[in-house]
């Protein structure tokens, strides 16, 4: 059986996500931040994990690139999955009482609009499902959680708003991530993580370029920096090329002639969930 770790506690959108893609025959094992599961698949606690990486409001979730990039793991397979976020109160709280909420910061983000609409106060927590705790622990009737159905109704909590992100159409992306380089037939894309040889003017159109002439579609770029030096980045590039794909393979080679480093974070295919 595989060892799967994902954020915790129990009632997370990672948990509803991870139960819906991996079999029945799992070992669950929750911790209580994104950074926690990505340095627990590092450290061999578990086998693989899963985790958030973009969400299609709030855009990209730097915590999970970042512990990506600096525990050197690889991406295995990508999913999306629709979120739906409420507000969640106790049972004496109403629409009036509430002048606080709570939620991990990807949530807020996605809910901009409606809590700029009532004025609220934000505490950060780390994941939708401690929102929750802590509002049901608190007692208190101002403050509410953002977080899923689920954990209104197992924490017996009270939905005092349905939707309330920004868009009804909301939908996020999470990873599974392992420690090697798995290699399949079925792989679709590929994610690399590109140094680039100097900070010239051009340089991230100059590896672009490389990319278009061999008519390869990039699907996803993020650029995280190198901790350095102020204005010096390295490139997450995602395409829709599996990382064995002869042009792939002739990309590479010659980014690697202008003395590019390229590193290979994952090749894998995605899952709509
Ligand atoms: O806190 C949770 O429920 C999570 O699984 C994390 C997370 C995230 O960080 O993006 C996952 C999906 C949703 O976008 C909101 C929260």
């Amino acid at each position: 059986m595989i060892r799967v770790a994902y954020l915790g506690p129990k009632g997370t959108f990672s948990e509803e996500a991870a139960h819906q893609f991996f079999s029945d025959q799992t070992i669950w094992v929750m911790y209580e931040s994104i950074l926690d599961v990505l340095e627990a698949v590092h450290n061999e606690e578990v086998d693989k994990c899963i985790v958030p990486i973009e969400n299609s409001i709030a855009g990209n979730i730097h915590t999970t690139i970042d512990g990506l990039l600096m525990y050197d793991l690889h991406i295995e397979a990508d999913l999306i999955f629709t979120v739906s976020l409420h507000l969640i109160g106790n049972q004496d709280s109403n629409m009036n009482t509430i002048n606080t909420i709570s939620s991990i910061s990807p949530a807020i983000n996605q809910c901009r609009d409606f809590i700029k609409k009532h004025s609220y106060k934000c505490e950060y927590t780390d994941s939708t499902s401690k929102a929750a705790q802590l509002v049901k622990d608190s007692n208190e009737n101002n403050i509410a959680a953002i977080a899923s159905k689920l954990v209104a109704f197992e924490h017996g909590l009270k939905i005092l708003q349905s939707e309330i992100q920004d868009n009804s159409v909301n939908h996020t992306r999470f990873i599974v991530v392992g420690k090697g380089l798995v290699e399949s037939a079925e792989q679709m894309k590929s994610m690399m993580l590109i140094n680039p040889n100097n900070e010239n003017p051009g340089v991230l159109s100059s590896i672009l370029n490389v990319f278009s002439a061999l008519g390869i579609n990039l699907t996803w770029i993020e650029s995280r920096p190198t901790g350095k030096r102020l204005g010096t980045y390295r490139f997450l590039i995602e395409s829709e090329v599996a990382q064995n794909d002869q042009r792939m393979v002739k990309a590479i080679r010659i980014l690697e002639t202008f003395e590019h480093q390229v590193h290979i974070v994952g090749s894998y295919s995605t899952t709509v969930l």
